[in-house]
């Protein structure tokens, strides 16, 4: 049995708690938000998030920071991306030296570009820090629905010790090295579920949404690469697996966004809808300016930009995709003759 405190106790946190207590963890779900911890408190249940879903008997819940955060073997950070960096800062002073920490989250910061697990770093020096990603609605997960994830973590003992410690007979865990590829396969593929979404908000069909997810690998992959990622990790379940449920699932936030934006809803007035974090519209920027940095051609993160922030209608943002200059599907492809 190990002793976990998960931070942030949204729809992920809490679909972690359930998996973490009921493999017979001492699990602490701690949240900023009193309204998370009041409701949690009374009632054992997120029930506007995850319906039905209860928290094992054994899983405390917590406000204060200082106590989830000691003596613990793992710390989960379950926190929607922009107040990854302010949550990191408030922990720091009570995460010891090598303390293993390991990211949920999914997102790219706008003003710098960091990773999820880049803030980390930054702000828990000495810290071990993993990532934890994957195809993984929590509304299955916190039904027990079998689902695989990986983790990358820059040792193998790390690594293995995270993965004992989520993996059950319904939630398999993976390992790999690739922590950076993990986590911009996690992160960009939000984008191109926006699209995916307002593909279908626009009534096109399977074949358009097959288009944006292939090409929007494609892009992905290039990005990736170019960071310092491995190929194979983005043909891999952080990437290719998580980016197929995202653009398939009536549970996804970004598909569903994207969906009313098609529809004709403003970006403003779809994120007020969904009602929960949608972590594609913080990322596309974010991917757009790496796009540009790394000298890597982006053209699907292009026009999700345009759509989101410069008022481009997503029939002209689709018109562009398709009139774009002829080329190749693969430029390293070459003919022998
Ligand atoms: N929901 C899922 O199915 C799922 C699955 C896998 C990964 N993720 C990723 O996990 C992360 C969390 O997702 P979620 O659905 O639990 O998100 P959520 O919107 O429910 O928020 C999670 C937590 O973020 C923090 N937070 C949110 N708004 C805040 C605010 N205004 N001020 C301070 N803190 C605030 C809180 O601690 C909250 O508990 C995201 O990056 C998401 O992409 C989600
Ligand atoms: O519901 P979404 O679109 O935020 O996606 C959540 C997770 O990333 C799915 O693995």
């Amino acid at each position: 049995m190990a002793k976990v405190s998960i931070l942030g106790a949204g729809a992920w946190g809490t679909a972690l708690a359930i998996l973490l207590g009921n493999n017979g963890h001492e699990v602490t779900l701690w949240s900023s938000l009193a309204n998370e911890v009041d409701i949690l408190s009374k009632t054992r249940e997120l029930k506007e998030k995850l319906p039905g879903a209860k928290l094992p008997e054994s899983v405390r819940i917590s406000d204060d920071l200082e106590s989830s955060c000691k003596e613990k073997d793992i710390i989960v950070f379950a926190v929607a991306s922009p107040y990854v960096r302010q949550t990191a800062q408030k922990a720091r002073p009570y995460i010891k030296e090598r303390q293993i920490v390991v990211n949920v989250g999914k997102g790219i910061e706008e003003t710098t570009l960091d990773t999820l697990t880049d803030i980390l770093h930054e702000e828990l020096n000495n810290a071990d820090i993993a990532v934890l990603s994957g195809p993984s609605h929590a509304e299955e997960v916190s039904r027990a629905i079998p689902t695989t994830v990986v983790v990358g973590a820059e040792s193998k003992a790390t690594a293995h010790f995270i993965q004992d410690i989520f993996m059950s007979d319904r939630f398999r865990v993976y390992t790999s090295p690739d922590v950076i590829g993990i986590e911009l396969g996690g992160s960009l593929k939000n984008v191109i579920a926006l699209a995916a979404g307002i593909a279908d908000g626009l009534g096109y069909g399977d074949n358009t949404k097959a288009a944006l997810m292939t090409r929007g690998i494609a892009e992905i992959s290039r990005l990736g690469i170019a960071m310092g990622g491995k190929i194979e990790t983005f043909a891999g379940l952080s990437c290719v697996g998580d980016l197929i449920v995202t653009c398939t699932s009536h549970h996804s936030r970004n598909r569903k966004a994207g969906y009313l934006i098609g529809k004709g809803y403003s970006m403003d007035a779809a994120m007020e809808e969904v009602k929960q974090v949608v972590e594609g519209v913080y990322s596309a920027k974010a991917a757009l300016a790496l796009s540009r940095k790394c000298n890597v051609e982006m053209p699907i993160v292009e026009q999700i930009n345009q759509v989101l922030f410069e008022n481009k209608s997503p029939e002209e943002a689709v018109n562009d995709l398709l009139l774009r200059d002829k080329t190749r599907e693969y430029s390293d492809l070459k003919w022998e003759k």
